[in-house]
């Protein structure tokens, strides 16, 4: 794929929103949104309903917000959309491919629409069906794809006349753990490979951590928060710490952990398991000294570097927490309040359909 020429650089905005409002006669879908995202590739993660369809719609061009102001590439949403829609590569959630006609055919037809050549369009086209693994199923008529083999036509359309940011809206839906997972290998190598920036929403928190350099996270049509994934994850590193018992101390993760707080570390305990707060490197001195002074037995102590879900555990206050979390995808720190349905991609903070009217 041909990069280059950008009229853009690395570190200017790619989405900037202001006090976004859409309201729909029933409910309000984005509530006083305002986001500035970079170059690279971002996740818009909410629930079912949380608003981020109807945002990459007013992204697009192709629906007027209510209230507030978006840009795109500095190309304002109310009144460039066709010079949008020009740099901007769209897949969308549900299924909209013809059956009949090949995967070829199809990407070439999108490629003629957004204004290439005849030539162009067929060279462009097997570039990018190329890129997302389907170049040897080309000639095959897309209805007899599977539901991933489709998801990756729609994004080889979303590619295809060589935009500078691409949106995504739920590109792993439907897919198994093998699919999603090279569906989100894909996404990654867009942005890395080809240098084209990418907006991608899902509604399950794990796969966006292992995807996306910044996460945005929406409720109700309202920003929770936006930062880098790093940012997520850098405040919320522990140690883990297993101790043995003794006679003075039957119990002996007890002991450490009354010991850690009258130190003034936090700690939890997760079975034999304590996982302490690591605000910096010094706790590991302070448990350290604690176990020594116990007389405990240190049996391992190792630093945990916590998941973005973790980062939503009820209770904490300034980082609400998603309708539902599931536990078992969290990696080995997962928090023991949360509920809901396990995914092997971690997270899934989906809910009923309708839901979202409590923004109304
Ligand atoms: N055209 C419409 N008319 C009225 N309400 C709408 C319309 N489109 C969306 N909504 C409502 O706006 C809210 C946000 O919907 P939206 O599709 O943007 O959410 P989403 O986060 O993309 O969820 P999903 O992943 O389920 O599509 C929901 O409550 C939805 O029912």
């Amino acid at each position: 794929m041909r990069r280059g020429g950008r009229p853009y650089g690395r570190s200017v905005t790619v989405i900037a929103t202001e006090s976004l409002t859409m309201r729909y006669p029933r409910v309000t879908a984005l509530d006083r949104l305002t986001l500035d995202v970079a170059p690279g590739v971002v996740g818009l993660v909410g629930a079912n309903g949380a608003g981020k369809s109807t945002l990459i719609k007013i992204l697009l061009g192709l629906l007027p917000a209510t209230e507030g102001r978006a840009s795109v590439l500095g190309l304002d949403v109310a009144t460039e959309g066709p010079g949008i829609r020009e740099r901007v590569g769209y897949m969308p959630e549900h299924d909209c491919l013809p059956p009949d006609v090949t995967a070829t055919e199809f990407v070439v037809h999108m490629a003629r629409m957004s204004g290439l050549p005849p030539a162009a369009a067929r060279e462009r086209a097997a570039d990018t069906l190329r890129h997302v693994g389907l170049y040897e199923e080309r000639y095959r008529p897309v209805g007899g794809y599977s539901t991933g083999m489709k998801q990756r036509v729609k994004l080889a359309q979303a590619l295809v006349h060589d935009p500078q940011l691409v949106l995504l809206d739920e590109p792993t839906n439907g897919l198994d753990p093998v699919g999603r997972d090279e569906m989100l290998g894909l996404i990654r190598r867009v942005w890395t490979d080809f240098g084209i920036s990418v907006l991608v929403t899902s509604h399950l928190l794990g796969e966006l951590e292992r995807t996306c350099d910044h996460v945005v996270v929406v409720d109700g049509g309202r920003l929770l928060r936006s930062s880098s994934t790093a940012d997520f994850t850098r405040t919320t590193a522990s140690l883990a710490v297993e101790v043995t018992d003794s006679d003075r101390h039957p119990d002996g993760a007890a002991a450490l952990l009354r010991a850690l707080d009258g130190a003034g570390a936090r700690a939890r305990a997760e079975g034999r398991l304590l996982l302490v707060d690591m605000p910096d490197e010094r706790v590991c001195d302070t448990v350290r000294d604690a176990v020594a002074g116990l007389g405990l037995g240190l049996v391992r102590m190792e630093q945990r570097r916590h998941g973005i879900a973790e980062v939503f555990r009820p209770g904490d206050a300034d980082t609400p927490a998603p309708a539902t979390a599931d536990p078992a995808g969290t990696g080995p720190a997962a928090p023991a309040a949360t509920a809901g349905p396990a995914t092997p991609a971690g997270p899934d903070v989906s809910r009923k359909e309708g839901d979202g009217d409590a923004a109304a």
